[in-house]
């Protein structure tokens, strides 16, 4: 069950008449999701998506919102918002802010081939570029101040391994973070958590990125290193698979070449983007909070991909 707040046709009868979407037709709640309330909304207008919010609040939603509506605009594959027809993107619905969203065509990608992985490199520079532009300022909410914060939390609960691991990673990126080369890399807003489960394809068209519920302003090259480490890599092992790895550096280089900052920065990214899921995994699994998370993802995936980073270099960005 992760529809946390029940909705039926009658209860938004009313409600969307503040959109210009005509009468609301049919609504069915989405299983999948584990931190908001979605549902696949049809309307006169068409098919659309509506997200009550569980946790995030009128104060954080309109960075997202509106980065959304942003790239939309400019032409990259995301969900578009649709305003009220007071020209809002966020409307209260059960007491809880909700939105409603396009939907995108077709489905995740869970087995990537070199294809779909060039299809989202390039279209994760052309979203980098679109962002150069966007007015909002937020920091990525899961970055290093929150590893900080985290990491004395979840510490206890591991072995003496793993905490030797954490504590000397932590050491390292916050060194890391503080040298020359990290302060010359490129900014703007990221999408940070762009995993195979938040891109859609058509075949081997894709159709859009969404989930943009972790973004924030950060280095390009940290979205780069997050994306990559999902999607190019053997999920056994956590070992990338090179020929992924290439096409996804390949395409995005393409669109907006990498700079000699990030060719220098790219290892220790690729540790900080292991790094960031472990934490965030541990830190769910150890600190459960109520109906948020339904069935924790495995930390150790990403300590096993963390070692790995550090004991074999990857792919450089440029081939
Ligand atoms: N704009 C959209 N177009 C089509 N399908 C969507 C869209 N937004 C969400 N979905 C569908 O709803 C599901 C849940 O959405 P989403 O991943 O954003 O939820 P969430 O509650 O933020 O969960 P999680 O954090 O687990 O990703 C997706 O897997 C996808 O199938
Ligand atoms: N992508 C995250 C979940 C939060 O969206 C993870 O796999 O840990």
């Amino acid at each position: 069950m992760a529809v946390f707040t029940p909705v039926t046709l009658d209860d938004i009868s009313q409600w969307i008449q503040q959109f210009p979407l005509g009468k609301a037709l049919a609504i069915k709640g989405i299983a999948s999701g584990i931190e908001n309330s979605n549902f696949f909304l049809t309307t006169e207008r068409g098919e659309y998506v509506l997200t009550i919010f569980e946790n995030l609040s009128f104060e954080q939603l309109p960075f997202y919102l509106r980065l959304m509506d942003h790239l939309a605009t400019r032409g990259v594959l995301v969900p578009a918002p649709v305003a009220t027809n007071a020209g809002e993107l966020l409307a209260p619905l059960h007491g809880k802010p909700a939105a409603i969203v396009s939907k995108l065509e077709g489905r995740s990608q869970m087995d990537p081939q070199p294809v779909h992985c060039a299809a989202v490199g390039a279209m994760l520079a052309r979203m980098h570029l679109a962002g150069l532009d966007y007015p909002l300022q937020q920091p990525n909410l899961r970055g290093l101040a929150w590893w900080n914060e985290t990491t004395p939390l979840v510490l206890p609960y591991l072995s003496d391994d793993s905490a030797h691991l954490l504590r000397s990673e932590m050491h390292f990126q916050q060194a890391y973070a503080g040298c020359e080369t990290y302060h010359q890399l490129q900014r703007g807003p990221v999408h940070a958590d762009l995993f195979r489960n938040n891109v859609m394809f058509d075949g081997e068209r894709l159709t859009g990125f969404f989930d943009f519920y972790f973004a924030g302003c950060d280095t390009w090259l940290f979205d780069v290193a997050v994306t990559v480490n999902d999607w190019c890599i053997n999920l056994d092992t956590g070992v990338l698979d090179e020929a992924r790895v290439r096409a996804m550096l390949d395409a995005y280089h393409a669109v907006r070449p990498f700079t000699a900052a990030e060719q220098a920065a790219w290892q220790p990214m690729l540790r900080a983007a292991a790094l960031r899921f472990w934490l965030s995994r541990l830190y769910d699994f150890y600190q459960p909070r109520e109906a948020e998370m339904l069935t924790p993802h495995d930390p150790t995936h990403f300590e096993r991909i963390l070692r790995e980073r550090i004991a074999t270099p990857a792919p450089g960005l440029t081939g």
